[in-house]
């Protein structure tokens, strides 16, 4: 299978996931990036079985919207069951590293409502030690200099992602050759540098269950 269709058939599987916890007051939390995308047009249709979502870019609330499916603002949601989302690494503790869509941040604000975060991935995504995907960090335009300074002085190589103004107004340094064998210590250290906005380790909150697309089908994994 073509990873386009690996992609389609996590996001087709993640829809059938959910629809036995749809209700009508249900609030579903969607993440962004072309595998949620698949998620997104599978989720359309079943759109009558629940109340509506909370996205986590303009991007995801644009699509959604397309298919005449409601987003609400977080803030005026409660609770927020499952959320739904790709991830460019995970590992088998199912700690993740995103942003490669420059949409981290609101991914992790969502997450951290959600009760349930269910990662979808092609079965490229999966991996023993995380890193070989540069670490995205969401900066505060005018502190991005001195935020590489610090990264450089955690062992790691920051690039401006050039032109990218996230939905936060933010900017995006991807960082290069960290080592990440301690993933909460080092998104700890990594959001405690005056101007980081966060970063796109998801250690702290990790994905409970993964849909992982492969060639032999889609496989549900927990954390090990
Ligand atoms: O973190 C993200 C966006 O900020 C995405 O989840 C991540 O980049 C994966 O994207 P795709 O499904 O297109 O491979």
């Amino acid at each position: 299978m073509t990873q386009d269709e690996l992609k389609q058939a996590v996001g087709d599987a993640a829809a059938q996931y959910l629809l036995p916890h749809l209700e009508e007051r249900t609030i579903v939390g969607v993440g962004t990036g072309s595998t949620a995308n698949c998620f997104i047009d599978a989720l359309a249709r079943h759109k009558h079985l629940f109340d509506g979502t909370v996205a986590s870019s303009e991007a995801s609330a644009q699509r959604l919207r397309e298919h005449g499916i409601p987003v609400y603002d977080l803030n005026a949601v409660d609770s927020i069951d499952y959320y739904i989302d790709g991830a460019d690494e995970i590992n088998h503790r199912l700690e993740m590293i995103k942003g490669g869509g420059a949409a981290l941040t609101r991914e992790k604000i969502v997450a951290a409502v959600a009760r349930h975060f269910i990662c979808i991935a092609d079965q490229s995504k999966l991996v023993d030690t995380l890193g070989s995907f540069p670490l995205p960090v969401e900066v505060i335009p005018m502190a991005r200099s001195h935020v590489a300074r610090e990264i450089v002085k955690l062992g790691g190589d920051p690039v401006y992602r050039d032109g990218v103004i996230t939905d936060n107004g933010g900017q995006i340094l991807d960082v290069y050759n960290l080592r990440i064998d301690a993933a909460i210590t080092l998104e700890k250290q990594l959001n405690q540098i005056t101007g980081v906005i966060t970063n796109g380790l998801f250690a702290m909150r990790p994905a409970n269950t993964l849909l992982l697309g492969t060639d032999e089908g889609v496989k549900t994994l927990t954390a090990q």
